[in-house]
């Protein structure tokens, strides 16, 4: 299987993030992606190519140009402010306050942020635009006639809506990857997430739509982040009704209950008539992640791979979540190992 892989993600280092009450070290670090990589060449998964560029156009099929501005302008007006450090917003505009987006770029960090645990830095904007560029990279190829693509991207992006920045993602990397599918002439596509946090940036951005199926099984919103969406109830609107399915567990879930969910959701997606499918591959539902609360260990992951490979649908995978580091990179092999070997 293919990858592909950029070094500028190493530009996106936060300092710190706030969880869970205290600020500490990042759990979203360079040394994720070192670690993947590294088990992609050390598995012989495959080549690795380096992204092309792609411009802001195919971003901007998916998230509002304020939102990218912002982005691309954060840093800057942060360090004007004599700033050396992350920048973190420290507050949100929640009910009854004014929706209008404010000038300061204090304001719109507020704005356009979703949490306190996203710092951008002096490279994010070249390292989520590189992550992007990954996406939309495996994207081209997978259109190329390659039957699987890996994009390991980090930034990571299913956190991401159309107009906001969060659990440690900037530019949503498989919705990116999904319409630019749609663009090139596919007419179904099916985005399954399976890491253990809800994709709430990639039902944001496809929630009213019918051509694109987003899918998520995950830890319940009822007492894990992003705890504000990810609810069964949320099925879709106008055109979209019905082409949202949410599957969310308890913490603690078992690992057959695990994979019950997967193949209801296989299911809906063999039914939709994708014609491809992304999936938003985080590996945080390792029983051991310092941050999720589910039970995979590393053969399941293996088994994963397998049931994907059972829908026979040219597929890309883009790298979520997984903070446990050091079998970070065996869990996402195993994916796709395991999708390879079920031919
Ligand atoms: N107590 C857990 C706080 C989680 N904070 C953000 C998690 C982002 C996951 C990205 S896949
Ligand atoms: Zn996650």
């Amino acid at each position: 299987m293919l990858t592909v892989y950029s070094d500028s993600h190493r530009l996106q280092h936060g300092q710190a993030e706030l969880i869970d009450g205290t600020l500490k070290p990042c759990f979203e670090t360079p040394s994720r992606a070192d670690m993947v990589l590294a088990a992609v060449r050390e598995r012989e998964l495959g080549d690795v190519i380096h992204p092309s560029r792609h411009g802001a156009d195919p971003i901007l099929r998916v998230h509002d140009a304020g939102y990218v501005r912002f982005l691309e302008t954060a840093w800057p007006r942060w360090s004007a402010l004599g700033r050396d450090y992350d920048a973190l917003p420290k507050m949100w505009q929640v009910r009854r306050l004014r929706e209008a987006v404010p000038e300061h770029v204090e304001g719109q960090l507020c704005y356009y942020s979703m949490d306190c645990g996203t710092p951008i830095t002096a490279g994010t904007w070249q390292a989520a635009t590189a992550a992007s560029d990954t996406a939309l990279t495996a994207a081209d190829r997978l259109m190329g006639g390659e039957r699987a693509v890996f994009a390991l991207t980090r930034p990571p992006g299913h956190h991401a809506a159309r107009d906001y920045c969060g659990g440690y993602c900037f530019f949503n990397n498989a919705a990116i990857a999904a319409q630019s599918l749609r663009d090139r002439g596919l007419r179904k596509v099916a985005v399954l997430d399976v890491d253990y946090h809800h994709g709430n940036g990639t039902q944001d951005i496809f929630y009213p739509r019918a051509d694109v199926l987003f899918l998520s099984i995950h830890g319940d919103p009822r007492t894990e982040y992003p705890f504000f969406l990810g609810f069964a109830d949320e099925k879709g609107e106008g055109e979209g009704l019905g082409y949202n399915f949410n599957f969310p567990l308890p913490a603690g879930s078992c690992v057959s209950t695990w994979f019950v969910a997967l193949d209801c959701a296989l299911e809906q997606i063999a039914r939709f008539g994708a014609e491809a499918l992304v999936v938003s591959l985080g590996v945080d539902t390792y029983q051991g992640d310092p941050i999720s609360r589910f039970q995979l260990d590393s053969p399941d992951f293996v088994t994963l791979g397998a049931r994907l490979a059972g829908l026979k649908l040219p597929t890309l995978f883009c790298l979520e979540g997984g903070y446990a580091v050091e079998p970070i990179g065996t869990h996402v092999v195993n994916v796709l190992a395991g999708f390879e070997a079920r031919g």
